[in-house]
Formats: structure tokens, C-alpha cells, sequence
């Protein structure tokens, strides 16, 4: 019954709460069709024992023996017949008792299928968004803020869920008005006409409170986004500004969006109560009119206009459950769209699948007049062409800001080039089976990045093949075995926040262990010995060199060990490459391609 992720997302794009409910109900038909079914039946339940109820009534008032029963007092007696029972008034009180249990029993089963299809809903809405933003182009990604994603991924997708449990009991209550209004009509049809006009009349009379509540709702999501991506990027630099004394200065930025969200949250709050408060004295009002009408003006006997304004003030209360239901889903519909929204730009962004050549890295990487710039800022390569061999250490130097790290992310098809191409063993990196080729390689960011969990995890990244000597070979390559070991829960030490339990140079041979755990073909280290001690350098180091023959590194560093132990370095400046260290021609790819 499960649906993909996706299938919640991608059946409606016209915006509103209809096509919103028609996604979920196409994402999820079956557990949609199973609760409306069993609400519809439990009902009909409820409609027949309310009607035996009210066939009590009519019984056992009605003197006049040419009294002409009701259709609901002929059903009842039909269902008495039927078992063999005499339809006297304890018969028909037990029956509608029975019925009326039945009827809590099926709205039980129905209330699970909503339950189970919310939680559905909000996993898939987060799977989904998480897959899209995983899937889409890192330049995206980069654009993206940690806060906007966790309150998509959080509050979003549970509001969004919450709409579809808001709409079932909308749903439920209009089939149920719906009934009633069936039930009126068949005793007698100006009940019917009564109740249906008298309900139209309520719901037009409170749709400006709904209306509200969806701008308010509205509201609600944009300020959230805003906020919590402010709080997000805040808190990430929570170090700087507590040490400075500039938390102040966040909560100024943060307050002035709280008391907004504040606000939109008390007209949610004032249109949801407004709605309920005014719901029901306009239903007094009717109920009053109903009786001065037909009893006073219409003289009709008291049973009926009882057994009439029962059913009125049913339909009337079932169409104001109705719509204090929907008032909740359209609350909660513009967290869907948003939802929604992130997922679609993600799509757009969609990072190209490659193609499906493999490649060992035997030969060499080639960047072949590459002309590449971020977004329409300044070109960080212009024309840019070189080599890089495998089994080979190759160092980048070049001034802070000229390009190192955007040349490692072409490497590894993070970015594309906007002219020339880049080739390993030859393979254009646009014909690569891009996820195949990312998984040979062993990467050390600038910034090592730990996630809060234990360093075995932090090493492994949940995969599951990687045993503890695998670990512990990597952690020894990375000269970091003796300080995990002297660690009081070792391998299972927790880093704490993004490593904020290691020290920095400890956080970065982690990171190194981590790149060899897999026993990678390219290495790419981006100023990964930056924060060592000499010390620490020189182990490092010599985990390199003795790779060197066995794999191709290739490394950003600004001075140190590193450079001494290159086999070549190349130099960027001003968006040129040019060779430092190597063999006599090597900067010129055109013309050597390496083993290919
Ligand atoms: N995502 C991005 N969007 C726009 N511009 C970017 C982006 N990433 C980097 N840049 C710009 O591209 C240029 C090269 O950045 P890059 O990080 O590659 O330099 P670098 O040589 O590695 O610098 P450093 O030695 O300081 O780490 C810089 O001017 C930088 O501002």
C-alpha cells in the first residue's frame, strides 16, 4: 500500500487544497478508498440507528392509526422484520444501540488508515525532498540553507501530513451531512430542502474566516522558512559570536520575524475560534426559526418538528464540522506547496546522470581547455590544460581564492566545465558513470566535517562491509590510531557536534581515515595536512608516499611536506595553469594523455 516517495509529490501542480487532497488521495488510493468506505458505511450506521431512534419517537407518540410511516421508520421496521423481531420501542432502542457501536467500530478502522497514511505521507514528503536535494547540482545545493531544509524536512512535511488527516475528517463529515440531508429528505423533502439551504446558508455566511486563515497560514510558512534559516546559519557561527559577544546582535535579527510569526499564528488562532463561536449560534438561530416556523406558523404536531429540527441541526453540525475541518487543511496547505516548491527547484536542478563508462584510473585525469567560472562571477579557468597521471602525486599550489577547490570539484564532477572537458582515461567526464567513479575516490574537504555519532561511524558512513580492521588500517594510515585507542570508549567515542570533541588536527586525520577506508584510486586532499602539527605532517606524509605508487593523489596544500613530496605541482594564477615541478611538456594535455 506504500507509495514511492515521490508519487505524494508529483500527481498535482495547480496549486489549492483540492489538488493537494487529490495527490495524496492518488499517492495513497487504496488506504484513501479503505477509510472513505468504512467513514461512509459507519455513516449510514449512524444514520440508520439514529433513524430507529427517531421511529421511537414517532412509535410512540403517534396515536392516529392512519399514521403513514417515514421511510426510516419503514427501514427500521424492514431491519426488525428481518431478524425476526417485533418493532417495539426496546427492540428498536437495541438495534440502534447495536448500530451505533457498529458504527464507532468502523470509525476506528477508518481513523487508523488516516493515521497510518499521515505518517506515510510525511516520511515520503521528506524522503522526497532529501532524495531531490541529494540528487540535484551541488551549485544548488550550495544555494540551499541547512535551516530552510531541516524546517522542510520537520515542520513542513508534518504539516503537510497533518492536511491530509484534516481532510479525511472533512471527508468524513461532509459524507456524513450528506446522509443526513438523504435521511431529511426521505421523511420529508421540505426537511431536506430546509437543512441543505439552512447549511449552504452557514458556510457562505463563515467563508471569509476561512479565507483568513489560508492567508494567515501562508504567513506562517514564509516566516518560518526565514526564520529558521536565519536561526540555522546563526547557530553555525555560534562560536565566533558568543566569543565576541554578539549574541545580542541575533536575537535583534531573530525577534522581529518572531513577533510576525506570533502574530500569524494569533489569527490562526482568532479565525479558528471566531469560526467555532460563531458556528454555533447561527445553528441557534436556525434551529430557532425551524420551530417558530413550523410549529407557530405551519402547526405542525410536535413530533415531527422535533424529529425535522434533529435532522436540521444534524446536517447544519455535520457541515460545520466540515468546514472547521477544511479551515485546518487550508492552514496547512501552503506548507505542502512550499514542500513542494523545494522539491520541484531541486528536479530543475537535477545534476546530469553521466554516462555509463567505467574507468580504473590506469592512465590519467586530463583537463582539456577548460574554461570554467561560477555562476556569471569571473573565470577561474581560462583555457586551462594539464595533466594528471595515475599512481601519481600531484600537488596544486596558487593565492587563496584562485581556484584550487574548484579545479578538485571538477575532478570529481561536483562542477562542469562551461567549455573544454575533463577526461579520465580519456573518458569525457560527461560519459562517465559519475556515482562509480565518485566512489573511488577518497575525499578530504578543507573544512573536515564530522557528524555527531560515534568515529566508527564517522569512518564508515554506514557502510556496512567495512569491518573494524578496516577501520583501524585506515586510522593507522592516517596516523590517528593511538589517539582513537586512547579514547575512553574508542572506535565508539562520540565527536561530538561536527567534531567539536577532537581537536582540529585530530578532526582532520579522522577525515583522512575516512577517505582511505575505502581504499580509494584517486585521493584528493584540499590543504588536508593544513592544521597538523610537523609532526603529525611528517606521519601523513608518509602514508602519501607509500600510497603514491598505489594510487593517484591529488592535493591543494599552500607549503609544507606535501609540496617536497610531489611528484609534480602545478601553480594556478589568474585563471592559468602552469607548471612548477614535472616533466617538460606536461601542462600540455592536448598533446599527452596519459596511458590512454
Ligand atoms: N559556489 C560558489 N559560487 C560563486 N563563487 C564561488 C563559489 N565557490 C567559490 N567561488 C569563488 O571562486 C573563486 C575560487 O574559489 P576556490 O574556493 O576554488 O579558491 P581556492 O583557490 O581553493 O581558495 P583557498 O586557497 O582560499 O581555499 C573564489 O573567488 C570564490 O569566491
Amino acid at each position: 500500500m506504500s507509495a514511492e516517495p515521490t508519487d505524494v509529490v508529483t500527481a498535482a501542480r495547480v496549486r489549492g487544497a483540492v489538488p493537494m487532497i487529490g495527490a495524496f488521495v492518488c499517492a495513497y488510493p487504496g488506504r484513501s478508498a479503505a477509510a472513505l468506505a468504512a467513514v461512509f458505511v459507519a455513516g449510514l450506521l449512524d444514520g440508520l440507528g439514529m433513524s430507529m431512534l427517531l421511529s421511537m419517537l414517532t412509535l410512540t407518540t403517534a396515536n392516529d392509526v392512519n399514521h403513514k410511516p417515514s421511510m426510516p421508520e419503514q427501514v427500521a421496521t424492514r431491519i426488525a422484520d428481518f431478524l425476526g423481531l417485533q418493532p417495539t420501542a426496546p427492540v428498536m432502542l437495541t438495534l440502534a444501540i447495536t448500530l451505533i457501536a457498529l458504527r464507532a467500530g468502523l470509525t476506528l478502522v477508518a481513523n487508523k488508515q488516516v493515521g497510518y497514511t499521515v505518517a506515510h505521507i510525511a516520511t515520503d514528503l521528506r524522503l522526497a525532498l532529501i532524495r531531490a536535494v541529494m540528487g540535484a547540482r551541488w551549485s544548488h545545493y550550495l544555494q540551499q540553507s541547512v535551516g530552510r531544509l531541516s524546517n522542510a524536512v520537520a515542520t513542513e512535511a508534518q504539516r503537510a501530513s497533518e492536511a491530509f488527516q484534516y481532510s479525511a475528517e472533512m471527508a468524513a463529515m461532509l459524507l456524513n451531512s450528506l446522509i443526513y440531508i438523504g435521511i431529511a429528505l426521505a421523511i420529508s423533502w421540505q426537511a431536506g430542502v430546509a437543512a441543505a439551504i439552512a447549511g449552504g446558508l452557514l458556510l457562505a455566511l463563515l467563508h471569509t474566516l476561512i479565507r483568513s486563515s489560508r492567508r494567515a497560514g501562508q504567513h506562517q510558512t514564509r516566516l518560518l522558512t526565514s526564520l529558521l534559516s536565519a536561526i540555522g546559519a546563526q547557530l553555525v557561527a555560534a562560536k565566533p559570536l558568543k566569543a565576541m559577544a554578539r549574541e545580542d546582535h541575533v536575537d535583534a535579527l531573530l525577534s522581529d520575524q518572531m513577533r510576525q510569526l506570533r502574530r500569524a499564528l494569533r489569527r490562526q488562532v482568532v479565525s479558528r475560534e471566531a469560526l467555532g463561536a460563531l458556528q454555533d449560534p447561527l445553528l441557534a438561530i436556525m434551529v430557532g426559526i425551524g420551530f417558530f416556523l413550523s410549529l407557530v406558523l405551519l402547526k405542525m404536531p410536535l413530533a415531527s418538528v422535533l424529529v425535522m429540527l434533529f435532522l436540521l441541526a444534524r446536517v447544519v453540525g455535520y457541515l460545520s464540522k466540515t468546514q472547521r475541518a477544511y479551515q485546518q487543511v487550508v492552514v496547512r496547505e501552503s506548507a505542502y506547496w512550499a514542500l513542494i516548491d523545494g522539491i520541484d527547484a531541486a528536479h530543475a536542478q537535477a545534476e546530469p546522470k553521466g554516462g555509463d563508462r567505467m574507468v580504473t584510473l590506469s592512465g590519467s585525469i586530463v583537463f582539456d581547455h577548460v574554461r570554467f567560472r561560477h555562476g556569471d562571477g569571473r573565470l577561474v579557468l581560462d583555457d586551462a590544460s594539464f595533466v594528471i597521471p595515475a599512481r601519481e602525486l600531484t600537488v596544486i599550489v596558487g593565492p587563496s581564492g584562485a581556484g584550487k577547490t574548484t579545479m578538485l570539484d571538477l575532478v570529481v564532477g561536483l562542477l562542469q566545465p562551461e567549455a573544454g572537458s575533463v577526461r579520465v582515461d580519456g573518458v569525457p567526464m560527461g560519459e562517465l558513470a559519475l556515482r562509480p567513479w565518485r566512489r573511488q575516490i577518497g575525499y578530504v574537504p578543507q573544512d573536515s566535517v564530522l557528524v555527531n555519532e560515534s568515529i566508527a561511524y564517522n569512518l564508515a558512513l554506514g557502510d556496512e562491509d567495512l569491518g573494524e580492521a578496516d577501520l583501524r588500517d585506515a586510522l593507522r594510515a592516517a596516523d590517528a590510531l593511538d589517539f582513537v585507542d586512547a579514547m575512553p570508549e574508542g572506535l565508539q567515542t562520540r565527536v561530538g557536534e561536527g567534531g567539536s570533541r577532537l581537536s582540529g588536527g585530530q578532526r582532520q586525520r579522522l577525515s583522512i581515515a575516512r577517505a582511505l577506508v575505502h581504499k580509494p584510486s584517486l585521493l584528493v586532499l584540499d590543504e588536508a595536512t593544513s592544521s597538523l602539527d610537523a609532526e603529525a605532517q611528517a606521519v601523513v606524509i608518509d602514508t602519501v608516499r607509500r600510497l603514491k605508487g598505489r594510487l593517484t593523489i591529488l592535493a591543494v596544500a599552500h607549503q609544507g611536506l606535501l609540496i617536497e613530496a610531489a611528484d609534480r605541482i602545478y601553480r594556478l594564477a589568474d585563471a592559468q595553469v602552469g607548471l612548477v615541478r614535472g616533466p617538460v611538456g606536461a601542462a600540455n594535455a592536448a598533446t599527452q594523455e596519459h596511458g590512454t
